[in-house]
């Protein structure tokens, strides 16, 4: 049977064994199908070791949680059927995709070895069609040897082999630092491109909301390892048209209509996306303005 949500949490504590206190602390989610969720929180707050349980690197043993249906932890879970696929099929998916900073220090990405070769072995041929997609949008060469990019575009093409296989669950655990506004932007429009034609979901840990603005549906605020705001995007939140509007000396402030209301910020980001645009000259359509 197809689980109702992608992603399902109850009362979810977490301490490290070294620690006193828990990194996370009575979480409760339920994330729906075809959804973008922001995790936004100082360092600290508990983000990575939320997106960390959920793609079971750590195991649940104070609370529930499932992810396309089943306990992350369980082997199960790399496995699964499900009931809208066929066997086939299911080694075309893997329910959880976790890309975060651990994954960035992979020793693949500084070695001579050819962009092709490299996304070959990882199944290039088999996911041909999504993987020239990923190619393009990502702007890489295949041509090029891993041992002479730059940071940027060695992230690009490890980007590019972390997205190959089409997951049911993307955790994306501030992975787009080093990424130009333009790869940010195609790559953030490809995830809302996959939410809207398929059955998945993202969940997105960032300190970079440049170029967010239309992009989610749901925010969740973590502090001290706990959710203290979370915020239905369409319903909750409301764009001002005022250049620094402050209420409160806030900038963002609630409204009569409790709806969170956000300033327009000055911002060079619009620049320099319209630089790069030029530069490469991208249509506006595949970067979401
Ligand atoms: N391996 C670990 N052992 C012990 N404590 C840890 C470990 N990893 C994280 N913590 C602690 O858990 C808390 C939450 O850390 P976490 O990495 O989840 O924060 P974060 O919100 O992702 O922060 P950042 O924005 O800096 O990435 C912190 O107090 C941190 O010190």
């Amino acid at each position: 049977m197809v689980s109702q949500f992608a992603i399902e949490v109850r009362n979810l504590t977490y301490k490290f064994k070294e620690s006193s206190d828990p990194s996370v602390v009575d979480i409760n989610l339920q994330i729906p199908w075809n959804t973008r969720s922001l995790v936004v929180g100082a360092n600290g707050a508990g983000k990575s070791t939320l997106l960390k349980l959920l793609s079971g690197k750590h195991l649940c043993l104070d609370g529930k949680i499932l992810v396309n249906g089943l306990d992350p932890f369980s082997p199960l879970s790399m496995n699964q059927v499900d009931d809208d696929e066929s066997v086939e099929d299911s080694t075309n998916y893997q329910t959880t995709t976790y890309l975060g900073t651990e994954w960035c220090h992979m020793s693949i990405i500084n070695r001579d070895i050819g962009v092709l070769e490299l996304l070959k072995s990882i199944g290039f041929d088999h996911f041909r069609e999504r993987g020239e997609r990923l190619v393009r949008i990502l702007d890489i060469d295949v041509r090029w040897r891993m041992h002479r990019l730059s940071d940027g575009q060695k992230r690009r093409v490890q980007l590019a082999m972390g997205l190959l296989k089409p997951w049911r669950v993307l955790l994306l655990d501030e992975v787009t630092v080093d990424l130009d506004v333009i790869a940010r932007a195609r790559l953030l429009e490809f995830l809302k491109w996959e939410t809207e034609t398929r059955r998945c979901s993202v969940v997105y840990a960032t300190h970079i909301f440049d170029g967010l603005a239309k992009w989610p549906n749901q925010v969740y605020h973590m502090k001290s390892g706990k959710i203290v705001d979370n915020l239905d995007y369409q319903k909750d939140v409301e764009f001002s048209e005022v250049v620094n509007a402050k209420v409160n000396g806030q900038v963002a402030f609630e409204n009569d209509n409790n709806k969170v209301v956000i300033s327009k910020v000055n911002s060079l980001h619009p620049l320099a996306l319209e630089w790069l645009k030029r530069d490469n000259q991208i249509p506006d359509k595949e970067i979401g303005i």
